[in-house]
């Protein structure tokens, strides 16, 4: 099972892919998130590229490709049995990349409007204690002539972490903005390349979590497949952690 998660900055791929990574028991691997991890060594190189994340703008391809390959390495020495891929790939040359490296089995596209994806982005927080992630963002777009009403409400942290929400740094209107432009003329590209070699599911979101997830897991036939209450649990348990 080697999954990609597509879809704009906002849309909720970190949230649905790692959900689903822990029912399914595979590694979620972020790329974002390896990109962080990495900028957090000081180095003169790694001062150029916050400045380039900073800004909203891809890092070279040489240097993400060099992340994920040492990540899959340790997957395979872990005897994972697959993986689900979310930030990686954003461009054409690195899902031809990737091509030859994995064997990508299904590319899930997630898609949402673009002014509830930036209204999501500005309302993402962080717990610097409990690294959980939460929302204070409250949606609800009421429908119109051509789209449907969109209702997400806010996914409040618990009493314990409220003094500790932090926000990333590049999640300020105008960066966002920019993630989201830089999608559509790099990223678009990567759906129809997947969607010519058939493994593309696009999925619309409409609402929050509780109306979501279960919408997906049927999309993907995987019903009745994954234990909800284990995924619960789990959250708690990196919560309370
Ligand atoms: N595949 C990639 N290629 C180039 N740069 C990347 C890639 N994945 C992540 N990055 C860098 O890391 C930043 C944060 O990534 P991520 O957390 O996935 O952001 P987003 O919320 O925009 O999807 C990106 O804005 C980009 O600078």
């Amino acid at each position: 099972m080697q999954w990609v998660f597509l879809g704009c900055p906002g849309v909720g791929k970190g949230t649905y892919a790692s959900r689903l990574a822990l029912g399914l028991r595979v590694p979620h691997i972020a790329m974002g998130d390896l990109v962080r991890q990495e900028l957090k060594r000081d180095s003169p190189l790694s001062k150029e590229l916050k400045d380039l994340v900073s800004r909203g703008k891809l890092l070279p391809d040489e240097l993400v490709l060099g992340l994920l390959t040492k990540r899959l390495e340790e997957a395979s020495a872990n005897q994972d049995v697959g993986f689900i891929l979310d930030g990686f790939p954003r461009t054409a040359s690195q899902a031809k990349t990737l091509d030859s490296i994995a064997s990508i089995t299904l590319v899930v596209n997630l898609r949402l409007r673009e002014d509830v994806l930036v209204a999501k982005c500005l309302g993402r927080r962080i717990c610097s204690q409990c690294h959980g992630n939460f929302n204070v963002a409250n949606v609800d777009v009421p429908e119109t002539e051509t789209l449907p009403r969109i209702f997400m409400p806010a996914i409040l942290p618990p009493p314990r972490c409220l003094k500790k929400m932090t926000m990333r740094s590049d999640d300020t209107e105008e960066v966002i903005r920019e993630r989201v432009r830089i999608y559509s003329q790099e990223s678009r590209p990567v759906e129809d390349y997947y969607r010519a070699q058939g493994k593309l599911l696009d999925f619309e979101i409409l609402g929050g979590i509780p109306e979501t997830w279960p919408r997906l897991l049927s999309a993907l036939n995987l019903q009745g497949k994954i234990a909800n209450t284990s995924l619960v649990s789990a959250e708690k348990q990196k919560i309370a952690a």
